[in-house]
């Protein structure tokens, strides 16, 4: 159960006491989204993002959720990609395959990785048609006020710095508002060469979670969820702002020490 519950214009934040009992309000959370997505449409899509997020998901490998959740109905993407080789230990395609995908019944034909055998540009370019096909044929919905895809939910971790998928601070990335996906070529967290969704479709979604663990992160969350006036505007993290969707943050109590009017007794 989350230690604090609180719901402000940041969205619902759930600060969790340690991992494991993120690992399981997480899990439970992502179930109960697929489950309303799979009744409501069918599917579920999902796009997810890589770093810390994949182990945090690990628990969807384990009973109840192995066998409870519908596995065949689930669409997969991701919310950047490293551009790398889809068996590189810095793909995020081969994160999500290790530690969930081969591990749960999903469809192959509906893992939707990125062609890491072409240029980002090029990649960005493919992965924005593969998902415009799918948004012909509903496998994705389509936002009623923009001509964006609305994923079910987005996943997003967040880097110290308040990136989330691969858009960086003071990026020019983070203005692109007419593509659904994006390419970097100067990360600066390597590798350099990336490929995001944008804002505008990040804000599409149905769903946000942004799922954010430990001390190094504390600072950029407080910057990404206080009131702190017009200081940090360009914070990613920040600019996080689902229109008709709903955001959720999961915290750990390290990554949520630095909030205003947070005090935990230890
Ligand atoms: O480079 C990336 O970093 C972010 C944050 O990763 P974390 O390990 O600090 O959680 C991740 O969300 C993104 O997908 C990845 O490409």
């Amino acid at each position: 159960m989350a230690l604090s519950e609180v719901n402000n214009d940041r969205g619902e934040l759930r600060i969790l006491e340690n991992l494991d009992e993120l690992r399981t309000d997480l899990a439970d959370y992502i179930a109960e989204l697929s489950e309303a997505a799979v009744k409501e449409r069918g599917v579920f899509a999902i796009a997810l993002s890589g770093g810390s997020l994949i182990d945090l998901m690990g628990k969807l490998c384990e009973a109840p959720y192995n066998k409870t959740v519908d596995w065949a109905k689930w669409y997969i993407f991701w919310a950047d990609e490293r551009v790398v080789a889809k068996n590189h230990s810095d793909s995020n395609y081969k994160l999500a395959k290790d530690g969930l995908l081969s591990k749960v019944p999903i469809v192959p034909s509906h893992v939707h990785s990125i062609n890491d055998s072409v240029s980002a540009e090029e990649a960005a370019d493919e992965y924005m048609f593969v998902i415009r096909q799918l948004v012909k044929t509903r496998m994705v919905s389509v936002s009623d006020i923009s001509d964006c895809p609305k994923f079910d939910l987005i996943l997003l971790g967040m880097g110290p710095d308040g990136h989330i998928a691969s858009l960086f601070p003071n990026h020019s990335a983070l203005d692109e508002t007419d593509e659904w996906v994006t390419f970097i070529i100067d990360s600066p967290k390597p590798p350099p060469e990336r490929i995001t969704f944008t804002l505008p479709v990040i804000n599409s979604a149905s769903n946000v979670a942004m799922v954010v663990t430990g001390e190094s992160k504390a600072e950029a969350v407080h910057l990404a969820i206080d009131n702190i006036g017009p200081d940090c505007p360009s914070l990613p993290a920040r600019l996080v702002q689902p229109t008709k969707g709903k955001l959720v943050w999961f915290l750990d109590k390290p990554a949520a020490s630095k909030l205003d009017g947070l005090q935990f007794s230890e």
